[in-house]
């Protein structure tokens, strides 16, 4: 079983209810420590409700004391705060395969991006995968990611700063007809690569993406053999939702695979 740890997304096409989503369609039990409440659709950005740092540890301490998670995936954090009962957990050797998303609160309502981007960067060294995205990894390193090349450098700045694997995701990134990904593993680098589906629906895709990399690791998979899954599944969710109108904004994506029937 995997447990995550983010934000809910009441439109439920990011955030823990996602990561629920994807389990489920991976045939794995998924539990979730909520780390924040987010008032959000698919047109509108969310507005967040942060759930006290101790209602965070509890729940923490409520799953890992009783349920026998095998992966630990985390997403969104609304403070430095509740990223460090996590990384006190992480200490204590308590978090199995650890897939880090450093995913980032917008800046405002209280919140300082920054700060969680800090108390993120002593999350990592617990992490046996990280996963940011462009803006995250620049975020982290404090200079911009923006070309492939770059994403290569920020893979291997962020490894050294202790995840065995790095995977710097370039969902955004427009440069020909390829989604591409730079991976940093075990001193090694690669490109990840597949077809871009041109489609709108691709809210969540980095959530999909690290869990299903946190699914496969608690099946037994190697890390290799995990991110290509992961890549494999993302993509295919994205082209089997191309079609839905889910919102009015940047949809879900279909991880059951509904619409190829
Ligand atoms: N349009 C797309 N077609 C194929 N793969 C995509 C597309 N958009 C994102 N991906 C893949 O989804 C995964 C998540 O990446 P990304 O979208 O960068 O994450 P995030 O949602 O955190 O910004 C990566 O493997 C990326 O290459
Ligand atoms: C509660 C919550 N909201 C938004 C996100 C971001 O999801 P992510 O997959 O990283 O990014 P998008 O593809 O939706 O831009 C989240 N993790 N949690």
């Amino acid at each position: 079983m995997v447990l995550t740890v983010g934000g809910s997304d009441c439109s439920g096409g990011s955030g823990v209810q996602a990561d629920l989503k994807t389990l489920l369609a991976l045939r794995v039990y998924g539990a979730s420590a909520v780390t924040t409440v987010g008032v959000q659709n698919t047109r509108a950005a969310a507005t967040l409700y942060a759930v006290p740092a101790e209602v965070l540890a509890g729940q923490l301490t409520a799953v890992l004391d009783d349920l026998p998670v095998l992966a630990v995936k985390t997403g969104l954090f609304p403070s430095a705060d509740a990223v460090a009962v996590v990384t006190g957990r992480a200490r204590s050797g308590g978090l199995p395969n650890l897939v880090v998303d450093p995913v980032l609160p917008d800046e405002g309502q209280g919140v300082s991006r920054r700060a969680v981007a800090a108390a993120l960067d002593r999350l990592l060294p617990y992490a046996l995968v990280a996963t940011p995205n462009r803006d995250e990894a620049s975020a982290l390193l404090g200079w911009q990611v923006a070309t492939p090349g770059d994403m290569a450098r920020a893979a291997e700045e962020l490894a050294a700063r202790g995840p065995k694997c790095v995977v710097v995701t370039g969902g955004d990134l427009v440069t020909g007809t390829e989604a591409l990904d730079a991976v940093w593993a075990g001193g090694e680098f690669r490109y990840m690569s597949a077809p871009r589906v041109a489609a709108r629906n691709t809210r969540g895709s980095g959530d999909v993406f690290a869990t299903a990399v946190a699914a496969r690791l608690a099946l037994g998979d190697g890390l290799l053999d995990a991110l290509a899954f992961a890549k494999g599944l993302v993509a295919r969710a994205i082209s089997d939702a191309a079609g839905w109108r889910l919102g009015v904004g940047r949809g879900p994506l279909d991880v059951f695979g509904w619409s190829a029937g």
